[in-house]
């Protein structure tokens, strides 16, 4: 379960029933943009698809030998799967992460793997990026060098139900190929099988997952009062004149979540508005206790220019009792207490300081950090960004701006049809 506390933004509530109006015509204005697939909202719908997880599980069921994951993907296609598998793996699976075009450390990887145990899970929406492609082949290479004919059962792909040559490539070579449904984009796709897949080698629990993304959903769908995402959306809306958004988190199991929300965030709402002005927050990952000893200094005295979320487990599912040891008085008003304890401490006291220095903070309670919560936090921030790109006014769910690097990366590695790109004529293509 999630909970929000304004208790330093005063005036919060109030202010929030004064724009009561404006908020419930966002909410309109967003969900009949569902009638139409072209706006990319398939992503709510994700939690209550049962049939791709009975798929998945029989996926994961049939292939009891693997004991390493190699995920191949970049932004959407790895970040949430990497996250949700560091926070709730329980198998014995070890998985790895290809989402980056250095070679040595993929070469350190190929030498510590075993061909016959492994499996390779390619994912893209596009079934076009270059760094995923690249890491492709290089384990496609690897797969047929050591296994033959064989290495068919050892890649599995993700990707756009019809186009792209992922699934071009799937379809020719009759490869297991999972679908991100069309009308969900990347960094919306972690409860499709781009993150399911590789949570269900993990063996965590994918029911409880979508259950929790379920109760986000009941939630954006309600009226105001109950409606938790709209509310989040309009405390960053109200302060959009600060430039950074701090997202803090206070979970060593969720330590990946601040990437994915970071993703999330500044590409769907760093645009261009429909009046031409340039808008967006930057999202700065924090996890915390660990930025307390790095970054709590600038947030403390440094511009007073941020939001900061502050998320904060309530309970543990497990805790540890800090033992007395004799010589180590300095520590005694630890013995006995129970290690949440300390970190719970931790998250509010770093509340109360960065309050009282002036920032902008609030702070969202997960009952603990279990896949129902998460999955309740995932979809809860997807929406968040859904309403807060209705109101500023742009479209949460495409990325123009990246597409210039694309093509001069495919100019200055000479792809046909790219020529002149790379040597100074770039400004008549822009
Ligand atoms: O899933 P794909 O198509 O490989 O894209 C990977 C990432 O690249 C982007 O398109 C940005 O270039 C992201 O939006 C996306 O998550």
């Amino acid at each position: 379960m999630l909970r929000l506390d304004t208790r330093f933004l005063p005036g919060f509530p109030e202010t929030l029933k004064a724009h009561a109006e404006a908020l419930k015509a966002a909410q309109e204005a967003l969900l009949a943009k569902r009638r139409d697939p072209q706006n990319m909202l398939g992503w709510i719908d994700l939690p209550e698809d049962t049939e791709t997880l009975r798929e998945i599980r029989r996926f994961r069921e049939a292939n009891p030998w693997v004991e390493d994951f190699v995920h191949i993907g970049i932004g959407g296609s790895s970040l949430g799967a990497m996250a949700l598998e560091a926070a709730f793996r329980q198998s014995g699976v070890r998985f790895h992460y290809v989402d980056h075009v250095e070679p040595e450390p993929i070469l350190a990887l190929l030498r510590t793997l075993d061909p016959r145990k492994t499996l390779v899970h390619a994912a893209s929406k596009s079934g076009s990026t270059a760094e995923t492609l690249a890491g492709l082949l290089v384990f496609l290479d690897w797969l047929k060098a050591h296994l033959g004919e064989g290495w068919r059962r050892h890649l599995v792909l993700t990707t756009d139900p019809k186009k792209g040559p992922l699934r071009a490539f799937a379809e020719r070579e009759g490869i297991r190929a999972f679908a991100i449904p069309e009308n969900v984009g990347g960094r919306f796709s972690v409860l499709s099988p781009v993150g399911l897949l590789p949570l269900a080698f993990a063996d965590a629990d994918l029911e409880a997952l979508l259950m929790g993304a379920r109760k986000a959903n009941e939630q954006a769908l309600s009226p105001l009062e109950a409606n938790l995402p709209l509310k989040t959306a309009f405390l960053h809306h109200l302060h959009r004149h600060l430039p950074v958004h701090v997202f803090m988190v206070y979970s060593e199991r969720l330590k990946h979540l601040p990437a994915w929300f970071v993703q999330l965030h500044d590409e769907s709402l760093g645009k261009v508005d429909r009046e031409g002005r340039r808008v967006g927050t930057t999202a700065l990952p924090a996890l915390g206790p660990k930025d307390q000893h790095a970054q709590v200094q600038l947030f403390r005295e440094g511009p007073l220019d941020k939001l900061l979320t502050l998320v904060v487990p309530e309970a543990p599912t497990e805790d540890l009792l800090l033992p007395e040891v004799e010589g180590l008085e300095e520590a005694e008003y630890l013995f006995g207490k129970g290690m949440f304890q300390l970190l719970k401490a931790e998250a509010e006291a770093t509340y109360r300081a960065l309050a009282e220095a002036g920032q902008k903070v609030y702070a969202l309670y997960l009952s603990e950090v279990s896949p129902y919560a998460v999955g309740w936090l995932l979809q809860h921030l997807m929406w968040q960004t859904a309403f807060l790109g209705e109101l500023w006014g742009v479209n949460a769910f495409d990325q123009p701006g990246v597409e210039l690097g694309k093509r001069l990366t495919f100019a200055l590695l000479g792809r046909p049809g790219y020529e002149g790109l790379a040597d100074g004529s770039m400004e008549k293509q822009m």
